[in-house]
């Protein structure tokens, strides 16, 4: 529908609508992290854009927390760098961190910085690097192929996980009306470089916030079973069983983990949620339309002692 041929009644409707909601969550602060699939198109980047800024005018305190796993795949496949994964993290050596640091904290942090700033809000890009906030130390993997009878420790080069978040920087921004877009690249003692899952570094930020919610935007409609069905209040025993058969992989295991902590570490809910439908972040908080998968609670398990 155009804006001429809307119903000027259906829109005042709507924003009376949404004022319930408003006044909940005015004040608070929502942690969004923005994934590299969702961004792949124009009018959604821009859609997004205009929610976070609708989100500050009204008083809640959005924080941007990106990925941005295809575009760095993108160039390193321009520069002929191979890449792979170890249980949905990229095996990172020196060439490739710098790659990764240039593509997240250059191209993909300043495009969203650009395209909010464009839509009226006031925003401001950071690495883990600037105020030393996100503090970072290597990540040790366990993998376990078919043919192996126990795990092994693998290293996978310069990933890492987040030891400890500043907050001081972010709120001082958002006190400022600033929007904070932050890429996940953390910085240890020695000032050396990690490459972060994004969806590890929202959580943590979500939980050194103590935020109100957390919203992980993806490439698809929540978790899903081997059915393709939306699955919402699992427990955390539910969700160990869809790993070890194999239904949550790849990208979807940070993403889940991460929820789970994030909710056991204080944050009020979490939602993996689709970003390939508009305004999916302004649905979720100003309607009561469930989208996506919520995590609120761990409910106990039943066979739990
Ligand atoms: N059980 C599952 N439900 C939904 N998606 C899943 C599941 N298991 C694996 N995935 C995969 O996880 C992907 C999302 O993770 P990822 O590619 O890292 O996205 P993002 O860039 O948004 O972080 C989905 O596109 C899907 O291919
Ligand atoms: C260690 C690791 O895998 N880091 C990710 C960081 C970007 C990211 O998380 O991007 P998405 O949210 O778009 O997947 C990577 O190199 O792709």
């Amino acid at each position: 529908m155009t804006e001429q041929t809307r119903d000027p009644r259906l829109v005042v409707e709507v924003l009376s609508e949404a004022l319930p909601y408003i006044q909940r969550f005015s004040g608070k602060t929502v942690v969004v992290k923005y994934g590299g699939n969702a961004m792949t198109e124009d009018t959604l980047i821009d859609s997004f854009a205009r929610d976070m800024v609708l989100m500050k005018e009204v008083g809640i305190n959005p924080v941007v927390v990106h990925g941005g796993g295809p575009q760095i795949g993108e160039l390193l496949e321009k520069l002929s760098i191979e890449s792979r994964f170890v249980n949905g993290m990229r095996v990172t050596d020196a060439e490739t961190m710098d790659v990764v640091e240039m593509v997240l904290g250059g191209l993909v942090n300043k495009g969203i910085v650009n395209l909010i700033n464009q839509c009226g809000g006031k925003a401001i890009g950071l690495t883990g690097k600037d105020g030393a906030q996100i503090r970072a130390r290597q990540l040790k993997v366990e993998h376990q192929s078919p043919e192996m009878t126990a795990p092994e420790i693998i290293d996978i080069g310069h990933v890492g996980e987040v030891e400890h978040i500043s907050t001081d920087l972010i709120e001082m921004l958002a006190a400022r009306d600033f929007i904070p877009v932050i890429a996940p690249i953390g910085v240890d003692a020695k000032g050396r470089s990690y490459n972060i899952n994004a969806d590890l570094v929202a959580g943590k930020v979500a939980e050194a916030l103590d935020a109100e919610k957390l919203m992980l935007l993806t490439n698809v409609a929540g978790l899903m079973n081997a059915e393709g069905e939306v699955l919402t209040g699992l427990t955390t025993g539910q969700v160990d069983a869809l790993i070890a058969d194999g239904t949550i992989h790849g990208g979807m295991l940070p993403k889940i983990r991460c929820a789970l902590d994030a909710v056991k570490g204080g944050v009020r809910s979490a939602h993996i949620i689709d970003g390939r439908v508009p305004h999916a972040t302004l649905l979720e908080i100003f309607t009561n339309a469930g989208v996506g998968t919520l995590i609120t609670d761990i409910p106990q398990d039943p066979n739990a002692g």
